[in-house]
């Protein structure tokens, strides 16, 4: 079977994190080789931009290049290769995610956005993209209970996540067939199961 790259979105506290692992675990459980991995991060260089990233104030257009930098090391160490070894890649988060948050939330330029985008990544997509849809306010309270101090991105006020959202909602409109919107305000285990059918629909035929 071909091999896949499969990308969870959505805003911060929405619960993507928590459906990735039963994701992983059916694609394993049809005998198929998975690597999983998350944005900014999943190289040892991604995971140091990752800390600055989320911790140190910066420039709106250092905030997207650097997300890009350590997007192109990602691709080129891990995404990449995995891939041409006819392995799945689940990442959580990807381009989508800049287009959310830096064009969408922050107002970065988009003319700016879609030059790295063709530069980082001129031919590859994901081939489906899971955004998790979520009330800001539904989104922060889980976020508040799990006791975690915030990041630089989860410390933002609600409008900036309205924002967010909106950007994750315009992607998914111009692009239906590559990405799914699930309504993440549902049970665990109903999101589990629309999870299931869009992965068997979308990825195992
Ligand atoms: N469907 C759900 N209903 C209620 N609570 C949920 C649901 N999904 C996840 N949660 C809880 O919400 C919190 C945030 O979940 P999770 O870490 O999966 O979100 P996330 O989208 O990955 O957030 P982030 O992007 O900030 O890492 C956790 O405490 C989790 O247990
Ligand atoms: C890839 C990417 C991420 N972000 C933001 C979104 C989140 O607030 C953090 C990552 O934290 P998570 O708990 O791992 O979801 O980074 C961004 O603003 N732009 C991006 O391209």
């Amino acid at each position: 079977m071909k091999s896949r790259f499969i990308t969870f979105e959505g805003i911060d506290g929405a619960g993507k994190s928590s459906q990735i692992a039963a994701a992983v675990a059916l694609i394993e459980s049809r005998g198929i080789p998975v690597v999983q991995t998350r944005e900014p991060g999943g190289t040892p260089l991604g995971e140091k931009l990752r800390e600055l990233l989320l911790h140190e104030s910066m420039h709106l257009e250092t905030e997207a290049m650097l997300m890009f930098a350590a997007r192109r090391e990602h691709l080129a160490a891990l995404i990449e290769p995995s891939l041409a070894a006819g392995k799945w890649v689940v990442s959580d988060r990807f381009t989508d995610a800049t287009y959310a948050y830096q064009v969408g939330g922050r107002g970065l330029d988009e003319v700016r956005f879609s030059a790295l985008e063709n530069w980082v990544h001129p031919h590859l997509q994901p081939d489906l993209t899971l955004i998790f849809d979520l009330d800001p306010a539904v989104a922060a309270r889980r976020l508040a209970g799990t006791g975690n101090a915030p990041d630089r991105f989860e410390r933002e006020k609600a409008d900036f996540f309205e924002r967010v959202r909106n950007a994750y909602l315009r992607r998914a409109a111009a692009d239906p067939c590559r990405v799914k919107v699930i309504d993440a305000s549902q049970t665990p285990d109903e999101i589990r199961k629309e999870l299931q059918e869009i992965l068997l629909e979308s990825c195992f035929q």
